[in-house]
C-alpha cells in the first residue's frame, strides 16, 4: 500500500467519527501522491505524513456562564494547535452549536497550507466552542467570551499562537476576549487579530476576507481569459467572508444575485443591495427575511437553493460541505464558469471532482479564502512595529498577496504536470514549504 493510503488509513481509524477531519484529509493527501512518491523513502524515514497529521497540541476546556436569568450553561472549548512549522499558530475561532473535535481539526489542517500560501510566517492552529451566538444579549456574549478566555489564556500569546474571528465570532466577541486576555495577563499585546481599530486592529481586517476572494478569483479568470465584470454572480452566506465578496464583486461590475442564512437565501435579480445586507447583519443582527423591506421586488425562499440560480461565477461563503454533487451538476447545467471557496471546505469531494472534471475553474478554500489570514498577519506586523497602516496600504498589500498566491498555485500545478488543477496546486505548494521548515527543524 502506498505511503498516502497508508496514513488515509491510519486518520481514519485513529479519529473516529470526525467526517470532516478525514475528508480535509483525504482531499491534501490525494493530490500530494506525486510529491509524496517522489520522496517516499525520506519520507517515511522521517515519519513526516504521521507528524503533518497529527496535531502538535489539543486543549479541550470546560467553558460556564451565566445567562440573564441566572442560569448557568457550560459548553466546550477547544484550540487544536497544529503546526507550528513556520510560525505561531494563527486561525479563528468559531462559535457555533455544531463544532466538535472533528469540526476544529480539519479547519485546523486546512490552516497549515492555507498560512504557508499566504507567504507569511503563521503556522496552522483553529479553535471555538459548540456556544451558540444567536439570540444572545451582549451580556451573554460577553459572560462566554470572558469564560472561555480565563482558560485560553495559558495557551495563546503574541508569539505563541494568535487566534481570531470565523463563523460567530467577530468585532464584539473579538473585543471581549481581548478585554479579559489583558487584565488576566495585564499584557497590551497582539493576542489576537480581528480587533478594533481603536486598539490596534488593521484596517482592511473586516474587508479583507471577501476582498482576497474577488482578487485572487479576478487573477484566474484573467490567465483564462475572462473577467469578473459583467459577470453574474452567486453567493451564499450573509456574514463577514459573504458580505465582502458581494461588494467587492459588485464594485468590479458584477452583478450578485444570491445570498443566504442558516434559514433561508435571497433572490435579488437587481443585484444584492450591500447597504441592506449590511444593515441587517452587521449592525440589528436580524434574520434574511428582513431583505424583503428593503428590496420590495427581491424574492426570499426557505431552505437553500442558491446553487440553482444560474450564474457564471460561484462563490460558496457559508460554511463546509453546502455545495453537493447535485448542487454541482446544476451548476455545470446552468454554465458556470468559475466555483471559487470563500468558506472553508464549502464543496464536497464529489463535487468537486464533478466541477473540474467539466471544466470549471475551481479554486479551493485555502487559496480563495486565504486574504483573511493574510491580513490578520498584517495586523500582527502593525502591532509588533506599533504603527498604524493606511486602508490602501493594506488592501494593496492583500491584493498583491493574492496574486501571488495564485501563481504560486498555478506554477505548482504545472511543475507536476497537472496544469489547471488548483486544488492540487494549492496542496502542493502550501505542503512544500512547510516541510522545508519541518526537514530543516529536526524531528520535532
Ligand atoms: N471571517 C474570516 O476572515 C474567514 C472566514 N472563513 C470561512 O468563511 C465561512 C464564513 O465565515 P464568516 O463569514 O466569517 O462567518 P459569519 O459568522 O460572519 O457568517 C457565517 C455565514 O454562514 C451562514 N451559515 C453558518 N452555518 C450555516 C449552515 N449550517 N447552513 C447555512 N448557512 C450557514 C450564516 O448564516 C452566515 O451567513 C466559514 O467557512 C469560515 O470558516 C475563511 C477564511 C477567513
Ligand atoms: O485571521 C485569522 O487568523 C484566521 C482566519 C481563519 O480562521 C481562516 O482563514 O479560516
Amino acid at each position: 500500500m502506498s505511503y498516502v493510503d497508508e496514513i488515509i488509513e491510519q486518520v481514519i481509524k485513529e479519529n473516529p467519527a470526525e467526517p470532516e477531519f478525514h475528508q480535509a484529509v483525504k482531499e491534501v493527501l490525494d493530490s500530494l501522491r506525486v510529491v509524496v512518491d517522489a520522496n517516499e523513502k525520506a519520507f517515511r524515514r522521517d515519519a513526516l505524513l504521521e507528524r503533518l497529521v497529527n496535531p502538535e497540541r489539543q486543549i479541550k476546556f470546560r467553558v460556564p456562564w451565566i445567562d440573564d436569568n441566572g442560569q448557568v450553561h457550560v459548553n466546550t472549548g477547544y484550540r487544536v494547535q497544529f503546526n507550528s512549522a513556520i510560525g505561531p499558530y494563527k486561525g479563528g475561532l468559531r462559535l457555533h452549536p455544531s463544532v466538535n473535535l472533528g469540526i476544529i481539526k480539519f479547519l485546523g489542517f486546512e490552516q497549515i497550507f492555507k498560512n504557508s500560501l499566504t507567504g507569511l510566517p503563521i503556522g496552522g492552529g483553529k479553535g471555538g466552542s459548540n456556544f451558540d451566538p444567536k439570540g444572545k444579549s451582549d451580556r451573554e456574549i460577553m459572560a462566554f467570551c470572558q469564560s472561555f478566555m480565563l482558560e485560553l489564556y495559558k495557551y495563546v500569546g503574541a508569539d505563541t499562537d494568535v487566534p481570531a474571528g470565523d463563523i460567530g465570532t467577530g468585532a464584539r466577541e473579538i473585543g471581549y476576549m481581548f478585554g479579559q486576555y489583558k487584565r488576566i495577563r495585564g499584557l497590551f499585546e497582539g493576542v489576537l487579530t480581528g480587533k478594533g481599530l481603536s486598539y490596534g486592529g488593521s484596517l482592511a481586517r473586516t474587508e479583507a476576507t471577501g476582498y482576497g476572494l474577488l482578487y485572487i478569483t479576478e487573477e484566474m479568470l484573467k490567465c483564462n481569459g475572462h473577467n469578473v465584470e459583467g459577470k453574474t454572480v452567486t453567493v451564499s452566506g450573509s456574514g463577514n467572508v459573504a458580505i465582502y465578496a458581494i461588494e467587492k464583486a459588485e464594485q468590479m461590475g458584477a452583478k450578485v444575485v444570491t445570498c443566504s442564512d442558516s434559514d433561508g437565501w435571497v433572490y435579488d435579480s437587481d443585484g444584492i443591495d450591500v447597504a441592506a445586507l449590511k444593515e441587517i447583519k452587521e449592525v440589528k443582527r436580524q434574520r434574511l427575511t428582513e431583505y424583503k423591506k428593503y428590496r420590495p421586488n427581491s424574492e426570499y425562499h426557505k431552505g437553500k437553493g442558491v446553487w440553482a440560480v444560474k450564474s457564471d461565477i460561484a462563490l460558496p461563503c457559508a460554511t463546509q460541505n453546502e455545495l453537493d454533487l447535485e448542487n454541482a451538476k446544476l451548476l455545470v447545467k446552468n454554465g458556470v464558469i468559475a466555483v471559487c471557496e470563500g468558506a472553508n471546505m464549502p464543496t464536497t469531494l464529489e463535487a468537486t471532482e464533478y466541477l473540474q472534471a467539466n471544466g470549471v475553474l475551481f479554486l479551493p478554500g485555502k487559496a480563495a479564502n486565504a486574504g483573511g489570514v493574510a491580513t490578520s498577519a498584517l495586523e500582527m506586523s502593525q502591532n509588533s512595529e506599533r504603527l498604524h497602516w493606511s486602508f490602501e496600504k493594506v488592501d494593496a498589500r492583500l491584493k498583491q498577496i493574492m496574486i501571488d498566491l495564485f501563481h504560486n498555485l498555478d506554477a505548482a500545478a504545472k511543475k507536476y504536470g497537472m496544469d489547471h488543477n488548483y486544488v492540487a496546486g494549492a496542496n502542493i505548494a502550501g505542503f512544500e514549504k512547510v516541510v522545508d521548515a519541518m526537514t530543516a527543524q529536526g524531528i520535532v
